[in-house]
């Protein structure tokens, strides 16, 4: 379905083509009276993937991150626990490619952080799939914390065989090392710092903070590796490329403001438990957020004398605030 643009004031807009008519979009099951009843979340894969692909591809690679890979590969030798870092509210946007390969059946800690930036829905989605595919799933919150000694009493476990081994032949324990991994953004010094009850790690809010790798000590039996985000050197799926953008994971040179707040827009509309209203409600402006583009010239045209870049920040930058509620851009798959 190709969005048509009416009005006399609407610059020229590319086409938003593809995608399912939006009343396909709310999945109806019946409830045990018999009445209709709306899931909470709406599968948006196909149409991101129509809405993305007239856009200019998003790609970012930074030269530290080159580097990091390589000096990676040299330490994962050292590391007996791997924790692998997502941001949970994309946890397959942000699952690098090549995690598999590096890591072999070397031991590993999935962990889910900005939890407190999810749905429970989302969250419970996400337990179930892990739990179903036999993955040990910590939900964090690298802000306030939550999950970070568990994470540490986890790591110490998973490796504890390290110095059994070591005792059987005579050699004195050593610390657990445990190497923490994952994009940029997603809050692995903030979970360092957290744990270590210290600011160890450089930590703020936007990618790329972290340049080098950096052991740190946490008590007399765990050792730490805080890394740079890593991210693969091309992103094939500019679906997943978008929503590092909209999440605020990769770095803000990299795409146009107002096309990712387009796409956010039309994601929003979709999804009912945000919805149209909520979007019109706030910015107090009509447009139906069915075409993204014309949502955010109007917002520009309402609340900043027509520049698109403010108004594309002001919804992207509300959306990383939670004013539309927190949720997960993503669901597992089915
Ligand atoms: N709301 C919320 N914010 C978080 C959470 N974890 C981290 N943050 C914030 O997210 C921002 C990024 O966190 P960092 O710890 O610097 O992320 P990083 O993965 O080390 O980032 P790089 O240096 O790019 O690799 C910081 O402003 C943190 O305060 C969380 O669970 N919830």
């Amino acid at each position: 379905m190709a969005v048509q643009l009416s009005g006399n004031w609407l610059p020229n807009f590319p086409k938003i083509v593809g995608g399912k008519s939006p009343s396909f979009y709310i999945h109806e099951s019946s409830n045990s009276h018999g009445s209709r009843v709306e899931d909470d979340w709406v599968d948006l894969e196909t149409d991101l993937y129509h809405w993305t692909k007239t856009l200019r591809p998003v790609q970012w690679y930074p030269g530290h991150i080159a580097k990091t890979e390589k000096e990676l590969k040299e330490q994962l030798k050292l590391m007996d626990v791997v924790i692998e870092v997502r941001d949970g509210r994309i946890p397959m946007s942000t699952s690098h490619p090549q995690m598999d390969a590096w890591l072999g059946n070397k031991k590993r800690i999935l962990v889910l952080n900005r939890e407190d930036m999810i749905s429970t829905a989302d969250r419970n989605a996400w337990a179930d799939y892990y739990a179903r595919q036999g993955t040990k799933v910590v939900f964090a919150n690298g802000q306030h914390g939550m999950g970070a000694m568990k994470l540490g009493r986890l790591a110490k476990a998973l490796a504890a065989g390290v110095n059994v081994k070591r005792r059987a032949k005579g050699l004195l324990p050593r610390p657990v090392r445990a190497g923490i991994v994952g994009y940029p953004n997603v809050g692995k010094s903030s979970l360092i710092n957290r744990l270590l009850k210290r600011r160890m790690c450089p930590a703020a809010p936007r990618p790329g903070v972290t340049r080098v790798l950096k052991w740190v000590r946490f008590g007399n039996d765990l050792e730490l590796l805080d890394s740079p985000g890593i991210i693969p050197m091309r992103i094939s799926d500019q679906s997943s490329a978008i929503k590092l953008a909209i999440c605020d994971d990769i770095g803000e040179r990299s795409y146009n403001f107002p096309d990712v707040a387009a796409i956010l827009v039309q994601m929003l509309t979709k999804l009912p438990s945000v919805g149209i209203e909520v979007l019109q409600n706030r910015y107090k402006i009509d447009a139906d957020g069915h075409c993204g583009r014309r949502f955010v010239h109007k917002l520009a045209n309402h609340l900043f004398n027509g520049d698109d870049n403010q108004a594309a920040f002001r919804i992207l930058s509300d959306f990383r605030k939670g004013r539309f509620g927190w949720i997960a851009l993503e669901r597992p798959p089915k």
